[in-house]
């Protein structure tokens, strides 16, 4: 309770209600609920309160598909179970052996892991998963797909039968779900009971533009949205560092993350974007899970993502915990079956929004400006300027001066041409194989830490859950 006040948390969260009793019971669950909603302490605090502490075993053990998540997960777990004594590691990829091994002979309680790191060590005994009881699979539908299905068999045949299996997911596509029963024993389902699979308080949109006319179109959006933070997917890690160079040479602070970049960068970048030394992060799939950070107020789809699992969880980075957010799709014309089949899926609209003009994105940059402008006089307090300002008059006519004034409170745009190298809009047969970012690179290199708000030792507001720091965005 210590550690929940400390983290700003005034009540539960409906999947939080619903599974934490279940949990504490000892049975198995699989629980959906929108992203943003807290499933991460929806399994961690059962968990926590079943570690036996001063059995110096792995008692519970969570696998991510991603380091990035790993990482983070393991932070909250750390930090729901801070007033405890309990000691949580993450492991995965990218990491030195050594440190990790020094790291698991330290006892910890709970590990969190990728399944590909976690594995080499269950095959090199460097780690022993036979004590533990807990069990739980985030992002359960991904780490049940193709890419991961066996190594979570291999990881599973290593815990011990009469262990309590936890999965959680915003997404669990019935194929999934009948495999997953097969992991566990008589699973209780709970499902918060919602219309749509995605969080009410995202607005969503889309843009129907020819693939040649995509980044003016994106440079113009974000010069009138200018958003906090803001995510842009790309289908491939070509197509994301191609994004972000197109971005610098526009003059906007955006950087990439993808699986081929090293475990370092990857750290780096994430940790850039999260302190808001980059606005913009460009992105594979890699980041579309579980990641939870603070402040993202727009999720661009540069393309449109290959399922509709992929969408929920790419436009779940904004409007977490409350917050709002908004989320815009840019679709090819060939692409608009594929806007269909995301809509019918996820049980959303998404509205239709017009590719501004260049003259509509200078407009709306100076009508942001503008708007500075008037709160300042709204402020009052300019005796100080008066006398100055009307010196400046006798020499030159008002709206000169205003117009002066404005050019100098507005960001400069770049037109700096940018071609991207042509891609092959998405096929509308739903297929099982995702391209991009193959789920072998969603092992491949990064690590991170998390800095929350929170972290900096302010819970926002009266409830955190309802707060929204950037208003109706
Ligand atoms: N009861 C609560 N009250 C307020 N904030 C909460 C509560 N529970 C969790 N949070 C916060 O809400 C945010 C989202 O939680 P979390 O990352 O667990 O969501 P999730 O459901 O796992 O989302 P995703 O499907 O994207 O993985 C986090 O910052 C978390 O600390
Ligand atoms: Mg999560």
């Amino acid at each position: 309770m210590k550690a929940l006040e400390k983290m700003g948390f005034e009540e539960a969260t409906p999947i939080q209600e619903q599974t934490i009793p279940l949990g504490l019971q000892g049975k198995d669950v699989i629980g959906q609920a929108q992203t943003g909603t807290g499933k991460t302490a929806a399994f961690g605090i059962p968990m926590i309160e079943k570690i036996e502490k001063s059995q110096r075993k792995i008692q519970g053990l969570v696998v991510a598909p991603t380091r990035e998540l790993a990482i983070q997960v393991s932070e909250e777990i750390h930090r729901l179970a801070k007033f405890k004594g309990i000691r949580t590691l993450p492991i995965y990829g990218g990491q030195q052996m050594d440190r990790q091994i020094r790291g698991l002979k330290d006892g910890p309680h709970i590990v969190v892991a990728t399944p590909g790191r976690l594995l080499d060590h269950i095959r090199r005994k460097s780690i022993n998963i036979s004590n533990v009881h807990t069990a739980v699979l985030d992002e359960a539908d991904e780490m049940l797909n193709m890419g991961f299905i066996e190594d979570i068999r291999d990881i599973l045949k290593a815990i011990p039968e009469e262990r309590q299996t936890l999965l959680f997911s915003a997404t669990m596509p019935k194929e999934i779900r009948n495999i997953a029963s097969t992991l566990m024993k008589n699973p209780e389902e709970v499902k918060v009971k919602s219309k749509e699979m995605t969080v009410s308080n995202i607005e969503q949109h889309f843009v129907e533009v020819h693939e040649k006319q995509k980044f003016d179109a994106l440079t113009n959006l974000l010069d009138i949205h200018v958003p906090e933070l803001a995510i842009i997917f790309g289908r491939t890690k070509k197509r994301v560092d191609e994004l972000m160079d197109g971005l610098q040479a526009r003059g906007f602070r955006a950087e990439g993350i993808h699986g081929d970049l090293t475990q370092g960068k990857r750290m780096s970048v994430l940790n850039k974007f999260k302190n808001g030394r980059i606005e913009i992060l460009v992105a594979t799939d890699v980041a579309a899970r579980g990641l939870d950070i603070s402040g993202v107020s727009h999720v661009y789809n540069f393309d449109v993502p290959q399922d509709p699992e992929s969408y929920v969880h790419r436009i779940g980075r904004t409007g977490r915990a409350g917050k709002t957010g908004v989320a815009i799709s840019f679709i090819t014309p060939r692409e608009m079956p594929h806007l269909n089949l995301i809509e019918k899926v996820t049980k959303s609209k998404m509205s239709r929004m017009k590719a501004p003009s260049s003259d509509e994105a200078r407009r709306g940059q100076q009508q942001i400006t503008v708007e500075k402008l008037v709160r300042v006089i709204e402020k009052g307090q300019l005796e100080e300027y008066r006398e100055t300002a009307s010196e400046l008059l006798d020499e030159h006519d008002s709206v000169t001066i205003v117009a002066a004034a404005l050019k100098m409170l507005t960001k400069e745009r770049r037109q700096t041409p940018v071609t991207l190298s042509s891609v092959q809009p998405l096929s509308v047969k739903r297929s099982k194989n995702k391209g991009g970012d193959n789920r072998k690179n969603y092992r491949g290199g990064g690590d991170n830490k998390r800095n929350y708000n929170r972290s900096k030792g302010k819970p926002q507001g009266r409830n955190r859950k309802f707060q929204n720091k950037r208003g109706s965005n």
